[in-house]
């Protein structure tokens, strides 16, 4: 499942995308481990899908080059699309199929032997808890179902690496959950590296290293813990008899950014559990409730960007968007 041992399953150096004058990714370096699931977050419009197209050779770079399991995304594009799975937001999957038939139609185009697409097949459907739904036509199936379905199609054929566009986009909650058991699951039983893009902090959070993306370029990256820790301060939020005095005093006295809002008091403060019993010592106002939250990827963010990712957004475009915009 994993390429050669000490190949990153991905590689990318200097990599660009031009549209006519317009740079939609401008010099993207990254290299991800085999086995690993990398994320790469950014707000719609900041160069995500144009940056897996290239990797997935649906694009050719305009500049830099790209490896996927150790072959380059333009001498080698056949290698690289043998060794790749694709899983668009967009349901793809035939509705007027069942579900078994709809993965044995994909063995075929993979030109899998009919007894290896049989066990495969049925190992998959397990995996994703289709197996009693195997036989029904997928167009009765549920939002959370179609993409289960989806997922395992892409990887019928053992890709080393399987990319994900928002993969749990548009599903509810409880849906979103169980689709992340189940890649967890295929990351640890098969070793399938899965390199997704999101725009979601939640979804960002499974991954074991994220990098995150703004107007074409990566502008951070590492384990979502080590880039938490780089943001360093906590998230203190106070309930107050007088939020407007305790403001004035943790300004004056403690030269902090405090500002009152409807949710109470919130200022930043490094080691802010050690910090609690000083602050409610020196207000001078009655203290009802204190908490104190630890840096999120939002946090992360608006630290390397300037704006959180909710202001960033520009509007939704997908992979499979790009699909058709190339046609
Ligand atoms: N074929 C194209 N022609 C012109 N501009 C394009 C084309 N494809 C992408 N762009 C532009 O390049 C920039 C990056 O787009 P891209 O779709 O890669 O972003 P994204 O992060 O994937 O966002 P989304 O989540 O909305 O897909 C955007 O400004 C987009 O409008």
């Amino acid at each position: 499942m994993t390429g050669d041992a000490g190949t990153p399953a991905v590689h990318a150096e200097g990599l660009c995308k031009l549209f006519g004058d317009r740079e939609a990714v401008t010099g993207v370096d990254l290299s991800v481990r085999a086995g690993e699931i990398f994320g790469f977050l950014g707000p719609n419009g900041a160069g995500k899908s144009t940056t897996i197209s290239m990797l997935c050779t649906l694009l050719r770079p305009t500049l830099g080059h790209a490896a996927v399991a150790g072959h380059d995304v333009v001498r080698e594009p056949d290698e690289v699309r043998r060794r790749i799975g694709l899983v668009f937001q967009e349901s793809t999957v035939d509705g007027d199929l069942t579900a078994e038939d709809n993965l044995r139609f994909h063995a075929e185009l993979f030109g899998m032997p009919r007894r290896e697409a049989r066990r495969t097949i049925a190992a998959m459907l397990d995996m994703v808890d289709l197996t009693e739904r195997a036989g029904t036509r997928v167009r009765t199936f549920s939002g959370g179902m179609r993409r289960r379905l989806e997922i395992v199609r892409g990887l019928l054929h053992s890709p080393h690496v399987l990319f994900l566009d928002e993969p749990t986009t548009g599903l509810d909650p409880q849906t979103r959950v169980a689709i992340w058991e189940h890649l967890h699951r295929m990351r640890d039983e098969r070793g399938t590296t899965l390199f997704l893009t999101t725009h979601q902090m939640e979804e960002a959070e499974h991954c074991d290293r994220i990098a995150i993306i703004d107007n074409g370029e990566i502008v951070a990256e590492g384990a979502t813990d080590e880039l938490k820790a780089v943001i360093g301060e906590d998230l203190i939020t106070l309930r107050t008899g007088d939020d407007d005095t305790a403001v004035k005093v943790l300004r004056e006295r403690f030269r902090l950014d405090a500002a009152a809002g409807p949710g109470g008091v919130r200022l930043r403060a490094a080691d802010g559990a050690a910090f609690v019993p000083t602050l409610c010592a020196e207000l001078t106002v009655p203290v009802h409730s204190v908490t104190v939250a630890p840096p999120t990827l939002d946090d992360v963010f608006l630290h390397y960007t300037g704006r959180t990712i909710r202001e960033a957004e520009t509007g939704p475009m997908t992979m499979a968007d790009l699909v058709a915009r190339r046609r």
